[in-house]
């Protein structure tokens, strides 16, 4: 049996937008208020996924949700037609209409959590979906997430789909943004490390005091439950909280990792000893590579500014690894240097490619943050909802489909128009039936 790493994209939604909502976030903050192209990040992100895709590699698109939420506007009591409630929102509310406008879906390694069929209990995929619940517009994401993943891993004899955790502080989940796998092979049981910013229950524990952690202890925990995962092939890892303080608000901001390779900066964990140890006794093989960037090659602040850990470390198809960059690591010159340096030192990384995804970095999201990663054997592939694999005919169908329905240019003023719903209303609608997804989206239903 052949095993693979499907990397899900996540295709860009008709209102990406630059609203500074995420607090911690670097980037979202800097870039608050900018005008954005969602026409431009679509194509970025169907760019990188066809690259990847031309590479030899299997790869995925999951849908974008549906926004504005007009559902949850008037779940707090906006009233009215659907553009009076707009209207009214955008005027009464405008911080709270911003969050409901929201494109934060894109980034779908928030999506998820997930567990290959060779790490659990019973055999199968497991996916929980993250309840985001530190950020309002990103908590706004689980139930319509979990719908896209059952319509996107349609098949229940492979595939086991969970609730999201509790809505609450305590069990704050981030997703695969703070979830890393390795394993010798895709297809044999490899070492879960769940990466946590605080004990919810404990508070006498370190924890950062400027920006949130979002990620709890406790969330990771009932994750591993949920999945069947043993105890002796599970790390629980704590962030180092001066990091987060610095702007490192997921795990895979300044650490990635790829089957046997851990790829991280110096200052990342909170206890890297430990956690190293850790994840060698239970690896349980010493074909392991821990790759350590120390703060005098690349600071904590342009690892955050450049997404040097938020590329996707991906096997290609002749078995040598390749780093999936973001062009703001070659325009770096730490950074480019760091990497061009990193190829030679007979690790299994072998080569850098780069990335224009600055749609997306402009809100602190990179090309690791654009994808989840779902580990499948061939038999999972061909149980997956095929309409969601990229090949030729699907990005050109998509491509024309976001020149059908994207604006060019979206600012604070034009989410309030009642048109821009009705234009992602009906992109949405086609895409659900180019992808065969069904009724997922509230307006649908
Ligand atoms: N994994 C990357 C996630 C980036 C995301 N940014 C945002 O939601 C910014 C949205 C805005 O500010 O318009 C976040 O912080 O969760």
């Amino acid at each position: 049996m052949k095993a693979f790493e499907v990397n899900f994209d996540g295709l860009v939604g008709p209102t990406h937008n630059y609203a500074g909502l995420s607090f911690g976030n670097v980037a979202s903050l800097n870039n608050a208020k900018a005008v954005s192209s969602p026409r431009q990040a679509a194509k970025q992100g169907l760019q990188k996924a066809k690259a990847l895709a031309d590479m030899g590699m299997l790869q995925g698109l999951l849908a974008p949700q549906e926004r504005p939420d007009v559902e949850t506007l008037r779940r707090i009591g906006f009233t009215g037609s659907d553009a009076q409630v707009l209207e009214k929102a955008a005027k009464q509310a405008p911080e709270i209409f911003l969050a409901c406008c929201s494109a934060s879906s894109m980034w779908t390694a928030n999506a998820a959590t997930v567990s290959p069929s060779a790490d659990t209990a019973d055999g199968r995929v497991h996916f929980t979906p993250a309840n985001l619940t530190n950020k309002f517009h990103r908590s706004l994401e689980p139930d319509v997430t979990g719908r896209i993943l059952k319509g996107t891993f349609a098949n229940e004899k492979y595939f086991n789909h969970h609730r999201h955790l509790p809505d609450n502080d305590h069990f704050g989940d981030e997703g695969a943004a703070n979830h890393t796998r390795l394993c010798s092979n895709y297809g044999h049981a490899g070492v879960e490390l769940f990466v946590f910013g605080k004990y919810a229950f404990d508070s006498s524990k370190p924890a950062p005091t400027k920006f949130p952690a979002r990620h709890t202890y406790e969330a990771c925990e009932a994750v591993a439950r949920l999945h069947g995962l043993s105890d002796d092939s599970v790390v629980y890892i704590q962030q180092n909280p001066d990091v987060i303080d610095q702007g490192v608000f997921h795990n895979d901001v300044i650490a990635v990792g790829n089957q046997n390779v851990l790829f991280y900066h110096e200052q990342a964990f909170a206890d890297t000893q430990k956690a190293l140890d850790e994840i060698r006794r239970k690896f349980g093989s010493d074909d392991l590579h821990f790759i350590e960037v120390k703060t005098s090659d690349v600071s904590v602040e342009e690892a955050v500014k450049t997404y040097l850990f938020n590329t996707q470390i991906i096997t290609l198809p002749d078995g040598d690894m390749a780093i999936i960059a973001p062009s703001e690591c070659q325009e770096s010159l730490a950074v480019s240097a760091y990497l061009d340096k990193l190829v030679t030192l007979g690790t299994p990384i072998k080569k850098v490619h780069y990335f224009d995804v600055k749609q997306s970095m402009k809100n602190g999201g990179g090309p690791a943050c654009l994808r989840l990663r779902v580990a499948l054997t061939d038999q999972e592939v061909a149980a997956v909802n095929q309409n969601t694999l990229i090949n030729d005919a699907q990005f050109n169908r998509l491509n024309q489909w976001v020149d059908k329905h994207y604006r060019d240019e979206l600012s604070f003023d034009d989410l309030r128009d009642p048109q821009l719903l009705i234009e992602s209303r009906d992109a949405l609608d086609e895409l659900t039936q180019i992808l065969k997804l069904g009724s997922v989206y509230p307006f649908q239903r």
